[in-house]
């Protein structure tokens, strides 16, 4: 019996103890609240009628999506959107924030309109006139609509270029509130960023503006908090879970992340209404964390193969054959899974069980393939390593689940599609993919894991890894343009779910934004958790 020797993930023991969450209190809960909510949201309902002119409505609109309160007034900016795409005369010829700011909500809206409304702003060299860089809102505006671009958009991607280039400089002789606004964007475009997070911080800006509505911060964090109560007690239950569990226990050399991986579903889908939703996906998210440091860190190949095949089967008695510390986690999975499959069945009378069964059969042997090339020293070309990398992230494999725990009803075309992985998931999981890469490679490759798309692209051109990491982020740029097809394309699947899985590209962007948000329970990840499910906005 030869010794194996097994590496370690060197991940740090978990700073949230189950304790400490499990005792997290209540803020606000009970009828004041409820009522208080109801009555602002009529509040807003009677401003919204009360908003005629076509850029104020636009602008409402965008205000409400900003202070995360979008989805109470679903209705309201559907049919406003709806006026203003065929109202004719919408797009101004000298307003670069009216125009951008029309193209940007229509377009995530899922309307079709075409980059030339912005041709009016060019001189007839082909360039922005120069004239532009003294309207800062405009630059802004046309900065975020510019991330809203399709594949091979050229006007948009110089739009992009330019207002990067001169809101950098803006930032100086403007008031502090814009300023705080052009620096926030320039870290990461509105259309990037996780929906939850940018309410919070937008709040705090709306508050100084000077064209607050008292009704709109009212409702705003009122509604913040009582949907991160939700969020607490659904958080509270998956605690109780995880420990009861033991699974984090048992196998020490695992990434010990309940938070982090409920953190995760809460960037997905927020609203109050999908709390089973969050809870069933938190679960996924665990288990494939800890069954990639099986393959990733601890396995030998032989019990990799061993566990790829228990899983593949699905059988019960294939148990027998795996070591203890597979046999529990196999087992684990197995009921996990099972359960949900039983839920389905009971409520909507479909077996789902081979759907789950392959989505996790692909994952773990897209995580074989990775561990076999580890074993033998081998280094893929960048596309061999990303048409087995983007399943390996886990995002197919957690967004098949997440489907069937959003469906209300599962459909046959969905059933059918969901199987070879639609584009959607496909756009989504690469560039998750990518920003996985860049956040975790580092760590992986000190304790020695398969060589990620950054080393897989030097290996192939002898680049130096900052240019390997800068052709990485080209790649998610045009990821992105991929992405925004993907979300507006027809589809069997209902909205919720394609923007589910946009959200979850969002949340990983800022996740892996200054490393790895999932592993190092560092700062940045620590006071994300702190601001989105502990602390209620004063
Ligand atoms: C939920 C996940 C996205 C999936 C499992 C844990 C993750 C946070 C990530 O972890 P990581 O070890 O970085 O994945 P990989 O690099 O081994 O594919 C892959
Ligand atoms: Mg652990
Ligand atoms: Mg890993
Ligand atoms: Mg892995
Ligand atoms: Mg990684
Ligand atoms: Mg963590």
């Amino acid at each position: 019996q030869t010794t194996v020797v097994r590496r370690s993930g060197n991940y740090q023991p978990c700073i949230w103890d189950s304790d400490y969450v499990e005792s997290l209190g209540s803020h606000c809960v009970g009828e004041t609240y409820t009522r208080q909510a109801e009555k602002l949201r009529g509040d807003v309902r009677i401003l919204f009628n009360n908003t005629v002119e076509p850029l104020a409505r636009l602008e409402l609109v965008d205000v409400l999506q900003r202070l995360g309160l979008a989805y109470h007034f679903e209705e309201e900016i559907k049919r406003t959107l709806e006026t203003v795409y065929t109202s004719s005369n919408k797009w101004s010829k000298e307003d670069l924030y009216a125009t951008s700011l029309h193209f940007r909500l229509l377009r995530q809206h899922g309307y079709q309109v075409p980059q030339e409304v912005f041709s009016s702003f060019k001189d007839k060299m082909g360039n922005f006139k120069a004239s532009l860089c003294e309207d800062t809102k405009g630059m802004l505006s046309l900065y975020e609509a510019s991330y809203l671009s399709l594949q091979g958009e050229v006007i948009l991607d110089e739009a992009r270029d330019f207002t990067s280039r001169h809101l950098e400089d803006i930032k100086e002789n403007i008031d502090l509130n814009l300023a705080k606004q052009v620096s926030h964007a320039l870290e990461l475009p509105l259309h990037w960023r996780m929906l939850r997070l940018e309410a919070r911080w937008f709040v705090d800006i709306y508050e100084r503006r000077e064209d607050m509505n008292p009704i709109l911060l009212e409702l705003a964090k009122l509604d913040f908090n009582m949907v991160q109560e939700t969020h607490r007690n659904d958080l509270r239950v998956m605690s109780r879970w995880w420990t009861d569990l033991g699974l984090g226990k048992k196998l020490n050399f695992a990434r010990d992340r309940l938070m982090e991986n409920f953190l995760w579903t809460v960037g997905m889908t927020f609203e109050p209404q999908f709390g089973y939703c969050r809870k069933m996906s938190t679960k996924i998210n665990a288990l494939l964390t800890t069954i990639d440091d099986i393959y990733d860190v601890y396995g030998t190949l032989d019990e990799l193969e061993l566990f790829t095949d228990a899983v593949e089967r699905w059988d019960i008695n294939t148990m027998e054959q795996l070591p203890d510390y597979m046999k529990i986690c196999f087992l684990a999975l197995y009921n996990s899974v099972n359960e949900m499959a039983y839920v389905a069945l009971k409520e909507q009378g479909l077996n789902i069980i081979s759907y789950l069964k392959k989505a996790l059969a692909d994952i773990c042997k897209a995580y074989l393939l990775e561990a076999k090339w580890y074993h033998s020293g081998y280094t893929p070309t960048l596309e061999e390593y990303l048409n087995n990398g983007w399943i390996s992230v886990a995002i197919p494999t957690m967004l098949v689940h997440t489907y069937f725990f959003m469906a209300k009803p599962i459909t046959k075309e969905a059933l059918e599609c969901i199987e070879s992985y639609p584009n959607i998931i496909r756009s989504a999981s690469m560039i998750i993919r990518f920003y996985d890469d860049l956040g975790t490679s580092s760590d992986e490759l000190q304790r020695g894991d398969v060589p990620k798309s950054i080393q897989c692209y030097m290996y192939e051109t002898g680049a130096l890894e900052e240019e390997a990491r800068e052709h990485i982020r080209v790649l998610i740029r045009d990821g992105w343009k991929k992405l925004n097809e993907d979300r507006v394309a027809d589809s069997p699947f209902h909205q919720t779910f394609i923007e589910a899985a946009v959200n979850l590209t969002r949340l990983a962007q800022c996740i892996y934004l200054h490393g790895d948000g999932h592993a190092s329970q560092d700062h940045e990840t620590k006071d994300r958790v702190l601001s989105l499910l502990v602390e209620p906005i004063p």
